[in-house]
C-alpha cells in the first residue's frame, strides 16, 4: 500500500529520513523538505514518486542511478553534498569530545574512481556484470559509470567476456578492476578452483585484450606487464588484491597534507603503510620506518624503496600494530608519525603515541567514528588538532575520508 510522507532530513547513508507513527523511516533518493510517495517495507521504504520535490534536488549524472546501488545520492545539489559529508566529521568529532574546524570538503572529480569492484553472477545461462542493487545481491548491469575512469568504463564489454570465461557456476563472484600506468589490473574473488584448461584460456584472452595482470585470491593468473602505480616520483608494482586509494587526486591531496605536516621531521613512523602511499613520499625528506601487517604490501614497499634513487633510508617492519603497537619507548626515536588505518581504527597504537613524545602527527582514515575515538586519546594525552579536512574520494557514495593534523607543544622546564 502506498504512502506520503514528509522527508525531515538525511540519513546517514544518504537517504531521506521521515517520523511516521511506527518509527523512523528512511527512504532511498529522497531529500528533506520533500513530499513523496513511498512503499512502506519496515523501517525501509521504496520510493514510488516525489510529489513535491526540494528546490535542491539535481538531476543525476548517471543512466543507472536509482537502480545501481553504487552512488546513493547523486540527485542532491553539490554544495549541499559537500556540507553533508563534511558535517558528518563535524558530529563524529562533536560527539567523541574533539575541538576542532573542519575545512570544505575536498571533492575527488567524476570519472577519476581508478579502482572499482565489479560484481558478477551466472543467471539464466548469461553471466551479468556490474554494481549490486542498494541493500540486494541482485546485479545491476552497467553499461556507463558516472565515477569509474574512462578506461574502466571502456573495458566493460571485455570484462563481461572475462567474468564469462571466469564464472564456473551460479555462485556470485566480484572483479576488482585497477587501471594503472602499465593496464587495468584485475583481482578475482570466489571464483573457485581454476584448473589447467581453464587457465590456458584466461591467459590467452588477457594477452589479446592487453590487461595488465589477472589474479585470483591473490594468485597470478598471467602477467604481461607489472602493474605499475607512482606514488609521488616512486613507482610501485602494486601486489593483487592490496590496498590502493581510490582515486589518484584524493591520494595526492591527503599525501600533500601528510608531507607538509612533516616536512620539518627527521624521522618518521609511517603504521599501517600499505605499499607505501605515503611512507615513500616522505621519505623524499625524512628517514622512514613504515609498518604493515600484509606481507605482499610491504614487499612492494621495500622494493619500490630500494630502485629508487634519491630516497633517505627506509625500513620496512612486518606488524600487526592491533596486537603489537609501537610502544610509548620505541616512539622516542621519531619526531613525526603518520597513520592510517582500516576502519576499525587504531585505538591501541593511540595510546602509546598519546604517551609519547612525537612531535607532529598526522592521522589519516576512512572512518569518521575511528578517528574521533582516536584523536580523543591523542587529545587527552597533550596533542593539539590543528587541521581537520575531510576528502571525498568515493563520489556520491556516504563514503568519506579524513587528514587530521595534530602536534604535542614542547614541555617547558
Ligand atoms: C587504509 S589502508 C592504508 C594503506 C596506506 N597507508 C595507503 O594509503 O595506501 C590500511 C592498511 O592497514 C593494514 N592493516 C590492517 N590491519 C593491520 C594491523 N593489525 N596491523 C598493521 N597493519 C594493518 C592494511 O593491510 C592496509 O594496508
Amino acid at each position: 500500500m502506498s504512502e506520503r510522507l514528509q522527508i525531515e532530513k538525511l540519513g546517514a547513508q544518504g537517504d531521506g529520513v521521515a517520523t511516521t507513527p511506527k518509527g523512523q523511516v528512511f527512504v532511498p533518493f529522497a531529500l528533506p523538505g520533500e513530499t513523496v510517495t513511498v512503499e512502506i517495507k519496515g523501517q525501509r521504504a521504496s520510493l514510488l514518486e516525489v510529489n513535491e520535490p526540494s528546490p535542491l534536488r539535481v538531476a543525476p549524472k548517471s543512466v543507472h542511478f536509482g537502480r545501481c546501488g553504487g552512488c546513493s545520492i547523486q540527485h542532491l545539489d553539490p554544495e549541499s553534498y559537500a556540507e553533508w559529508k563534511r558535517e558528518k566529521v563535524v558530529r563524529a568529532l562533536a560527539m567523541a569530545g574533539v575541538e576542532a574546524e573542519v575545512d570544505a570538503l575536498v571533492v575527488s572529480p567524476p570519472a577519476s574512481r581508478r579502482r572499482v569492484t565489479l560484481s558478477a553472477q551466472r543467471i539464466g545461462g548469461r553471466v551479468q556484470l556490474g554494481f549490486n542493487a542498494a541493500y540486494s545481491h541482485d546485479i545491476v548491469e552497467i553499461q556507463e559509470c558516472a565515477v569509474a575512469a574512462p578506461q574502466i568504463v571502456a573495458a566493460l564489454p571485455e570484462l563481461r567476456q572475462l567474468a564469462t570465461l571466469l564464472a564456473s557456476g551460479p555462485k556470485p563472484f566480484r572483479l576488482t578492476v585497477t587501471y594503472t600506468r602499465t593496464g587495468l589490473d584485475i583481482a578475482a574473488e570466489d571464483v573457485g578452483k581454476i584448473d589447467e584448461g581453464k587457465r590456458r584460456r584466461l591467459v590467452e584472452f588477457c594477452l589479446g585484450k592487453g590487461f595488465a595482470r589477472l589474479s585470483s585470491e591473490g594468485e597470478t593468473i598471467i602477467e604481461r606487464e607489472k602493474p605499475v602505480v607512482m606514488f609521488g616520483n616512486v613507482p610501485v608494482t602494486i601486489p593483487p588484491g592490496g590496498f590502493l586509494q581510490a582515486t589518484e587526486h584524493a591520494e595526492h591531496v591527503m599525501a600533500s597534507l601528510v608531507q607538509e605536516h612533516l616536512a620539518g621531521s627527521k624521522y618518521v613512523a609511517d603504521l599501517f603503510a600499505g605499499s607505501g602511499t605515503f611512507a615513500l613520499r616522505l621519505a623524499t625528506a625524512s628517514r622512514v620506518h613504515a609498518v604493515e601487517s600484509e606481507g605482499t604490501a610491504l614487499a612492494a614497499l621495500d622494493e619500490a624503496a630500494k630502485r629508487a634513487s634519491g630516497l633517505k633510508p627506509v625500513v620496512a617492519e612486518k606488524r600487526d600494530l592491533f596486537r603489537r603497537p609501537l610502544t610509548e619507548k620505541e616512539l622516542v626515536a621519531f619526531d613525526g608519525l603518520a597513520f592510517d588505518p582500516p576502519r576499525a581504527g587504531a585505538e591501541a597504537q593511540c595510546e602509546q603515541i598519546a604517551r609519547s613524545t612525537v612531535r607532529r602527527v598526522a592521522a589519516v582514515s576512512c572512518n569518521p567514528g575511528t578517528l574521533a575515538r582516536d584523536l580523543a586519546i591523542l587529545t587527552q594525552g597533550g596533542y593539539r588538532v590543528t587541521r581537520v579536512v575531510p576528502v571525498d574520494q568515493f563520489l556520491w557514495t556516504s563514503h568519506v575520508e579524513v587528514v587530521a593534523l595534530l602536534e604535542k607543544p614542547r614541555k617547558r622546564n
